[in-house]
């Protein structure tokens, strides 16, 4: 396909994304790019990405290689989603959304969910910057840290072959992944919990946290959940209950949530107008938590017999910083990749 690059509408840790349009028709869509020679991830999303065909997950649109100022760049094209993330959402109106509409993301969510689980792939890294929004409503992007749950199935697709990785977002993570034991599918479930938090409130699921390894080991041992929001109607507070359950084997699937009386009443047909974002004084803009540590991308070590989940979360704590864009001595520790200018 021939195209044009527009101007660009989202940076990630490594990769930029622009809007583009086809030179035979007018068709607009999204192209991610990184530099091929750093481009593996990427590579790997696009993998993921081109096996996936659902109405809750940003479509597929093909990829290629350009040379752009003497750069080869790799670049991933999908659906232009112009009403940008949830997170953007709640943060341009200063406030949080409504449990209604909350209802109506969290049913396209769990049905992009759901039609992932059921193909044997986990997203590992849900949370309201990953959800893009368009005019059918909500859909789930940014596979960069997916992973086939049982990777030796698949060829290449993820960790076979190599060191499992486990990875992710730390005040989006499951307690199971905090310390470095399984990221399966209900890690998802976990992560959808805490994008409900930061809907319905504005706020980060964990507040008062800014220091990862503080939070990692709270998430970790503490034995607590995210507080949840005690203003939502008893049954979203019950499906949100079903969510962060702290043992992954007692948390509620994708296919049971999408029974749960909360989302009974959410409308397929709902119209999204801006009327459904209310304005807060306790909203994310007053934090700035979001701009912390715990809100970049992490890839966790996973355990290994010589030492324990609470040595690995000290090294991340006091590593994060060296951590950036290379591996260890021993291989195990993997590219912290920070959405933020240091
Ligand atoms: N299809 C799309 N349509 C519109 N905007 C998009 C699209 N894909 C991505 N964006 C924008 O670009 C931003 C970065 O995209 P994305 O999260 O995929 O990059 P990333 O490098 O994987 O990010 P990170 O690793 O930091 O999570 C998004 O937050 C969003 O604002």
């Amino acid at each position: 396909m021939d195209w044009t690059r527009g101007h660009i509408i989202g940076r990630g840790s490594s990769a930029t994304v622009s809007v583009a349009k086809s030179i035979w028709c007018d068709e607009v869509f999204a192209v991610k790019s990184v530099e091929l020679s750093e481009s593996q991830l990427l590579q790997k999303e696009q993998k993921i990405l081109s096996q996936l065909s659902s109405p809750y997950i940003v479509i597929y649109k093909g990829y290629d290689v350009t040379k752009e100022k003497d750069k080869q760049m790799f670049n991933l094209m999908m659906e232009y989603m112009s009403g940008g993330t949830i997170s953007n959402a709640i943060r341009k109106q200063g406030g949080r959304i409504n449990e209604q509409l909350i209802g109506y993301y969290a049913k396209q969510i769990l049905l992009g969910l759901e039609y992932l689980h059921s193909r044997g792939i986990a997203h590992c890294d849900i949370k309201g910057q990953n959800i893009l929004l368009g005019k059918t409503g909500a859909k789930i992007s940014d596979f960069g840290c997916a992973r086939w749950v049982d990777a030796a199935e698949r060829d290449g697709g993820g960790a076979a072959g190599s060191v499992e990785q486990i990875g992710g977002t730390p005040m989006f993570m499951a307690p199971e992944v905090a310390r470095g034991e399984e990221q399966g599918c209900p890690a998802d479930i976990w992560a959808l919990g805490c994008t409900i938090i930061e809907m319905a409130t504005g706020r980060s699921p964990w507040t008062d946290m800014t220091n990862t390894a503080s939070l990692l080991y709270l998430i970790a041992f503490s034995g607590e959940s995210p507080e949840i929001p005690r203003f939502l109607s008893l049954q979203a507070k019950d499906f949100l209950y079903k969510c962060l359950r702290r043992d992954p084997k007692d948390r509620w699937t994708a296919k049971q949530l999408l029974r749960h009386p909360f989302l009974e009443e959410s409308n397929s047909n709902f119209m999204i107008t801006q009327d459904f974002v209310t304005s807060s004084p306790t909203s994310i803009l007053d934090q700035d938590i979001w701009s912390s540590d715990s809100m970049d991308r992490y890839l966790i070590r996973t355990a290994s017999s010589v030492d324990t989940p609470l040595q690995r979360i000290r090294e991340l704590g006091s590593n994060s910083r060296e951590l950036n864009c290379k591996w260890n001595d021993d291989q195990r520790w993997i590219t912290v990749r920070s959405s933020r200018s240091e």
